[in-house]
């Protein structure tokens, strides 16, 4: 019974699978593709895919069942070439759990693959499998033609008995042609079964090489030249990858995108100007710092000239008797003078409240009034004895006025330079006017408007007669500047008589101070309208205001009104 069943297996592999390649439009032959593809497991879609389809066939099926002759049955089947699946279909038909349960026992014989890939009738699994089968078979039929040919029936099974009952002549006979033309059905299978796996094969490839073709013509579509990879010879890696960029492909437009990033030059573009011009700012500010170095050791030169300066004894004591420069309060305090008072040093040092009030040059004790303002010459007043104070913008002129007078806040002064834009009379009693001028150079004011100031300070010290000194304010710190000279060449054309007065002494060091003084002295030396000497003074603390306002009322009292 094995080895019929065995039989009718290899049977099954041998019939049905040629008759599906075979006549595979047909449906007979699908429905036993599907009846013994399907195997052992599945009887129930056997039975209604075999009777749906071969109905012509089974009658004889059931004939044949009703016999009850397995064995002959198959042989049967064998020696007609007709398809053994019906015979099965008909007894798994007729009793599906009893053929289950035998086909069972009869497959739990064979490999486990090998039922696999004959029951899923893929075609596409290797040839393995396939040679396997054959060889089973062939080894099959071998073993039973030998057991035949010696006539040896025992444990032969009931084929070699139901042969003995039909003829033993005839049926060994019948045998051998039949076993010859199973094999050349197996060979035939075998063929077959290549032919289909290689066509199987030609398909799938055909159908991954199209897929792989569209992917990369999206990809050329999308991406132009920038297509990964030839659609000829397309790897499976690439193909992957396509197939996940184009699904993504914002991703792909980012990578291809940087390599177009290329800065092209053209010299006919204006807007490459920009390196040009970054060539041209290098330039500028290479000269720059060259000019700022020259400049620079210049300044040094100056600095280390200034610093040079030794200060004649006559200023030095002059220096330290008024305590002009930056000093401690201490000092102020042991030379006896009262810190507490505006413009400390501008008093009598150990001396009572109305000794200290009282300005010992009796022209300053009058009231300062203002009387005029002039924009223009036309504008000037009547003429008197006039003392003018000139100088850069900032540099104390107005707070000066108000330092002599101890008239705070009659002359408006400010931190902002450009504060005075008009020549401002002040009365001083009926002999003198204090004149406060505009400042020339840094103002925060319109370019023509500083120019109209100067010119009119130029005016007004080369034309008023009644002007009888002028006092060219000097920041001690910086010292005399250019315009600061233009002026002095002006005066000194016009022989109009000035005098330098250094201006916030206590913001430097007094040997500074000195050296300040001396400096100017000695570039003045030649000037005929320059007064000797250079007046130091600091309206904040009061030093050498004493000495100033004893110079300046000399001329009150040599003026004759
Ligand atoms: N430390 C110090 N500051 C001073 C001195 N004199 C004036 N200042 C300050 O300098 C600033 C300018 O003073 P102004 O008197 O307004 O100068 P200005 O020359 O009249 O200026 P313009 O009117 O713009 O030409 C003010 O903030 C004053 O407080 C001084 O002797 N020492
Ligand atoms: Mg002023």
């Amino acid at each position: 019974m094995v080895l019929g069943r065995s039989l009718q297996n290899n049977k099954q592999e041998k019939n049905f699978k040629p008759a599906n390649r075979t006549f595979g439009g047909s449906g007979a032959s699908n429905g036993r593709l599907a009846s013994k593809s399907k195997g052992n497991g599945r009887s129930k879609k056997v039975q209604t895919g075999g009777n749906r389809t071969t109905g012509a066939s089974h009658p004889s099926q059931s004939k044949v069942t009703k016999q009850g002759v397995f064995g002959k049955r198959s042989f049967k089947s064998k020696i007609n070439g007709e398809s053994n699946g019906y015979v099965t279909k008909g007894n798994s038909c007729s009793k599906p759990s009893n053929s289950d349960k035998k086909r069972k026992r009869t497959y739990a014989d064979q490999p486990p693959d090998e039922e696999r890939v004959s029951n899923d009738n893929v075609g596409f699994p290797a040839r393995r499998f396939s040679s396997r089968i054959v060889k089973n078979k062939l080894n099959d039929h071998y073993h039973e033609e030998k057991r035949t040919t010696k006539g040896n029936s025992s444990g032969f099974g009931d084929l070699s008995r139901k042969g003995s009952l039909a003829g033993r002549g005839k049926s060994r006979e019948s045998e051998l042609a039949g076993k010859k033309t199973s094999i050349a059905k197996v060979k035939a299978v075998d063929k077959l079964k290549d032919v289909e796996v290689e066509g199987f094969r030609n398909d799938k490839l055909k159908k991954i090489a199209k897929s792989k073709s569209d992917v990369t013509k999206q990809m050329e579509q999308n991406h132009g030249k920038h297509a990964v990879g030839s659609p000829e010879r397309p790897s499976k890696k690439k193909v992957q990858y396509k197939k996940n960029i184009t699904d993504d492909s914002e991703v792909m437009d980012e990578k291809p995108k940087k390599k177009k990033r290329r800065i092209r030059l053209d010299p006919h573009d204006t807007s490459n100007k920009r390196l040009d011009d970054a060539a041209a700012i290098n330039n500028q500010v290479k000269k720059k710092k060259e000019d700022d170095s020259k400049t620079c050791v210049l300044e040094l030169s100056r600095n280390a000239q200034f610093r040079a300066i030794i200060p004649s004894p006559s200023i030095l004591s002059f220096v330290e008797d008024n305590l002009l420069g930056r000093r401690r309060e201490i000092e102020f305090r042991r030379a006896g003078y009262n810190t507490e008072l505006s413009a400390p040093l501008d008093n009598i040092p150990y001396s009572s409240s109305s000794e200290r009030e009282r300005i010992e040059e009796t022209v300053f004790r009058n009231k300062l009034t203002f009387y005029a303002a002039a924009k223009i010459s036309s504008s000037f007043p009547p003429e008197l004895p006039e003392i003018a104070f000139a100088g850069r913008s900032n540099v104390g002129k107005s707070s000066l006025l108000n330092a002599l007078t101890r008239q705070w806040g009659v002359v408006r002064t400010s931190d902002k330079p450009g504060l005075t834009q008009t020549i401002n009379f002040f009365k001083l009693g009926p002999k003198l006017s204090l004149v406060d001028l505009p400042g020339y150079g840094f103002a925060y004011a319109k370019e023509d408007v500083k120019e109209a100031w100067e010119e009119l300070v130029k005016e007004y010290v080369s034309t008023r007669v009644g002007l009888k000194r002028v006092c060219l304010l000097v920041d001690t710190k910086w010292g005399m500047k250019p315009r600061d000279h233009e002026l002095i060449d002006l005066m000194e054309r016009s022989q109009t008589k000035y005098q330098i007065v250094l201006t916030k002494t206590d913001m430097v060091f007094p040997i500074d101070v000195a050296r300040r003084s001396m400096q100017i002295e000695e570039n003045l030396k030649e000037k005929k309208s320059a007064v000797q000497p250079v007046m130091m003074v600091s309206s904040k603390s009061g030093a050498g205001i004493r000495s100033l306002r004893t110079v300046l009322a000399k001329i009150a009292r040599i003026v004759k009104p």
